[in-house]
């Protein structure tokens, strides 16, 4: 399944494993606007650019398709957040074969989590939205949950909404805990768009990567949220990106991270030869322009095929 970019399969090589790729739809029934820094922000046609990647999705066939976060858009009117919500999921159910969400900020701008978990039929427990799964027995993907630890999506006396304005106060002095004025460097991250891994799911990761191990499978992180500073701006990242990279770094069968929120996406290798890719968002393309992929997965290697303002990448694994 070669095409887009530039990209060619190794010769003669058929993948393991196939699976298509998209991130930040952020759909909403409302005329274009921009971010806060200005950059165009198109909101009814992300939804054209999800229909014509499940299209292609339909006719190359992968296995699964992972969507990275924010489903919709927080500036979606609130009374209609379930039936945006649902458009979107009924888009991505025209895929004949199963899609994976993650959890993102403006997800949970418009519904909780016990009634976002559900319609996007996220397989977690009381509430939070990690899991994993071996599609074949080579490869293990494992899905981050980064607003676990978040001020927002939880109910307001929630031990994690009360961790999370604990962070937010130490770390951001601003009243506006989403600005990051003042902040420097990989400060710039404790915002409250953003949010963190709690300890128990850091707990459950180091178990899920022990057994992976074991099975000596290739791993696969992803996660609304950048792992790694060199893939980001800094205002993206995790806000204990650091502690997760630190259980990653224990073992060697994570070999690739993938994420989402930081629109005009990255790519970087860190020290210990993880890759990082960032994924351009759908939002931001231009009527009749496209972002999204498929990523072919080897032993030694994944390709990913990116259409239009999607980057193609070839991610050798580095151990
Ligand atoms: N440099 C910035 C960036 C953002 N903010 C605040 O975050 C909100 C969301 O930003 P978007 O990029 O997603 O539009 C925005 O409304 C601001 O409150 C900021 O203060 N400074
Ligand atoms: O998708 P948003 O609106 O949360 O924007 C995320 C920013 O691009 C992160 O810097």
């Amino acid at each position: 399944m070669g095409y887009a970019n530039g990209l060619l399969c190794p010769q003669g090589k058929q993948p393991l494993l196939s699976f298509g790729i998209i991130s930040d739809v952020q759909y909403a029934d409302i005329p274009d606007g921009c971010s806060f820094l200005g950059v165009p922000r198109y909101y009814r046609h992300s939804i054209c650019v999800l229909q014509r990647a499940v299209q292609r999705w339909n006719q190359e066939k992968p296995k699964f398709v992972l969507h990275f976060g924010d489903i919709v858009d927080g500036f979606c009117p609130k009374d209609q957040s379930m039936i945006a919500v649902k458009k979107i999921v009924d888009e991505f159910d025209k895929f004949d074969g199963p899609v994976y969400h993650m959890i993102g900020n403006h997800c949970l701008y418009n519904l909780p989590r016990d009634k976002l978990l559900p319609l996007l039929r996220i397989p977690g427990h009381d509430g939070r939205a990690y899991f994993d799964f071996s599609p074949i027995p080579e490869y293990r993907f494992v899905i981050l949950d980064g607003y676990d630890i978040s001020a927002i999506g939880w109910p307001e006396d929630h031990p994690n909404t009360l961790k999370a304005l604990k962070v937010l106060q130490e770390r951001n002095p601003n009243s506006d805990k989403n600005s990051p004025n003042g902040l420097v460097g990989l400060e710039r991250r404790f915002l409250k768009f953003n949010g963190g891994v709690g300890k128990e799911q850091l707990e459950w990761l180091d178990h899920v990567l022990q057994e992976a191990t074991e099975l000596n499978q290739n791993v696969v992180v992803c996660c609304h949220l950048p792992l790694d500073p060199g893939a980001s701006s800094f205002a993206a990242l995790l806000w204990n990106y650091d502690e997760v990279l630190d259980v990653i770094h224990r073992y060697s069968c994570v070999k690739v991270c993938l994420g989402g929120h930081a629109h005009k996406g990255g790519q970087s290798v860190d020290s210990h030869g993880v890759h990082h890719r960032v994924l351009e968002a759908a939002l931001e393309c231009p009527p009749g322009t496209d972002a999204f992929g498929h990523i072919d997965a080897f032993n030694d290697r994944l390709s990913l095929f990116g259409n239009d303002r999607m980057k193609s990448s070839e991610m050798v694994f580095g151990h």
